[in-house]
């Protein structure tokens, strides 16, 4: 099966190149890439006006499988990710069960093996049950396959269990993502602490709350041969630790998630609930230091936190409603509006930190585009502007605060080992 991709723009952060190139794929991999090749192939594919890039690669994703089927399966958020463009997602433990130990682990694999579209990489629990008291069983993770170890949806707040968790992630190579909230700073709050919740009598929470955990694990880490990477990072004051720290320790990596540098805290009313999500909406300036961070490469990686919930639960009240919003469908879109258009990043650092830096701190051999390489592969065109509709996601969470608003950029095609997983934006579907 020979698959050409003619006259696209190769966005490739490895060899640097922004140039107009054919891309041919046979079978799962990528075969050449050059100006004008002529061959006789199966399918062609014509990617004038698009990019063409190394498959999108998510390492923050909620999947809800096992145990919370009614708000995503693998199988649908798969569809989800496809839909988006991302080739590779990385799945969080917050399931029922846990992922704290390898059968989990060995499920979800067996799951994804048969219904999922894209290649799926779970992430371990720190702890058991992720109940904070004792580790979790990550050598027999680790054996099993995880890609990571983390305890999203919640920080470990006994900093000698997390000290112990950091010190087994050394010695058995596993980076460690952080969710960096004080759990007692942030109590029972809803939204950023600020001018915005005294305004609506809501309860806040503090960016003391996040920063004082995120230099907590630095420092915990900096003592360690560890890859310490910082989720969904949300404030000036993580971003100014964050450039500090960098400065002697170039292992620590960090994210940030679309909605942080698109919205403030000025978009929550208390009767949209898709305005929740953990960490919070900030400010204006803390939106700026985000969009610098990304700028001077102090963020390395945008990852989407995509935590879909369900209908009935986001219907609740807004201290009553789980925190959280599907990203994976949006992220494309708002990172080309937001930071692209913007003259924020060029599309290689836009690339750079959306496939080529994930694929480095999970140690994967994905993330380029070169010959002998996996054809994990997705065309996006970048001046489709179109707003963005709900009910067109794949994913079964529609909890997004995005409904309606115009965007620019389109993901047309995905390729994962060389399938045509999305054609024309649509799905291919063939498993389910
Ligand atoms: N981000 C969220 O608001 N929610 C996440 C948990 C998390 O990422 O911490 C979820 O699992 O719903
Ligand atoms: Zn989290
Ligand atoms: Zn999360």
């Amino acid at each position: 099966m020979k698959l050409l991709i003619k006259n696209g723009r190769i966005i490739d952060p490895i060899s640097n190149t922004d140039e107009v190139k054919d891309l041919m794929i046979e079978d799962d991999k990528i075969v050449a890439v050059k100006k004008n090749i002529e061959e006789k192939v199966d399918k062609i594919i014509d990617a004038k006006n698009c990019w063409v890039v190394p498959g999108l690669i998510d390492i923050h994703v909620h999947l809800r499988e096992p145990g919370f089927e009614d708000k995503e399966t693998i199988s649908s958020g798969s569809q989800s990710a496809a839909k988006g463009g991302f080739t590779t997602i990385c799945c969080m433990p917050n399931t029922n069960p846990v992922i704290d130990n390898k059968d989990v682990v060995k499920y979800i694999q067996e799951k994804a093996n048969k219904e999922a579209l894209v290649n799926i990489l779970p992430i371990g629990a720190i702890t058991k049950g992720q109940e904070g008291r004792e580790l979790a069983a990550i050598e027999e993770m680790m054996e099993a396959g995880i890609c990571g170890i983390s305890e999203d949806g919640k920080a470990v707040m006994k900093a000698t269990l997390m000290e112990e968790a950091l010190e087994v992630a050394s010695k058995l190579k596993l980076p460690v993502f952080s969710h960096c909230e004080d759990h007692d700073l942030s109590n029972d709050g809803v939204m950023n602490e600020g001018d915005r919740c005294r305004e609506l009598g809501l309860k806040g929470i503090s960016p003391d709350a996040e920063e004082i955990i995120a230099a907590r694990d630095i420092f915990l880490a900096q003592k360690l041969d560890v890859k310490l990477h910082l989720c969904h990072i949300s404030t000036q004051g993580t971003v100014e630790i964050l450039r500090q720290s960098k400065k002697r320790d170039k292992r620590i990596t960090a994210e940030v998630c679309p909605h942080h540098f698109t919205l403030t805290e000025e978009a929550v009313t208390p009767n949209n609930t898709n305005t929740k999500m953990n960490p919070p909406l900030r400010t204006y300036k803390d939106i700026e230091a985000i969009k610098e961070a990304l700028r001077d490469g102090t963020i390395d990686i945008i990852a989407t936190d995509h935590a879909p919930h369900h209908e009935r639960e986001k219907n609740l009240s807004y201290v009553e409603a789980p925190f959280g919003i599907v990203g994976l469908e949006t992220a494309v879109p708002l990172v080309i509006t937001e930071l692209v258009d913007k003259g924020i990043l060029t599309p290689i650092q836009m690339i750079e930190k959306m496939s080529t830096k994930p694929a480095a701190l999970l140690g994967l051999d994905k993330g380029e585009l070169k010959i002998g390489k996996i054809a994990d592969v997705t065309i996006i065109n970048p001046y489709e502007v179109y707003d963005i509709d709900i009910n067109k996601f794949a994913s079964k969470g529609k909890n997004s605060p995005f409904h309606g608003k115009t965007v620019k950029g389109k993901v047309n095609y995905t390729i994962v080992a060389g399938k045509l997983i999305v054609e024309n934006g649509e799905l291919l579907v063939d498993k389910q």
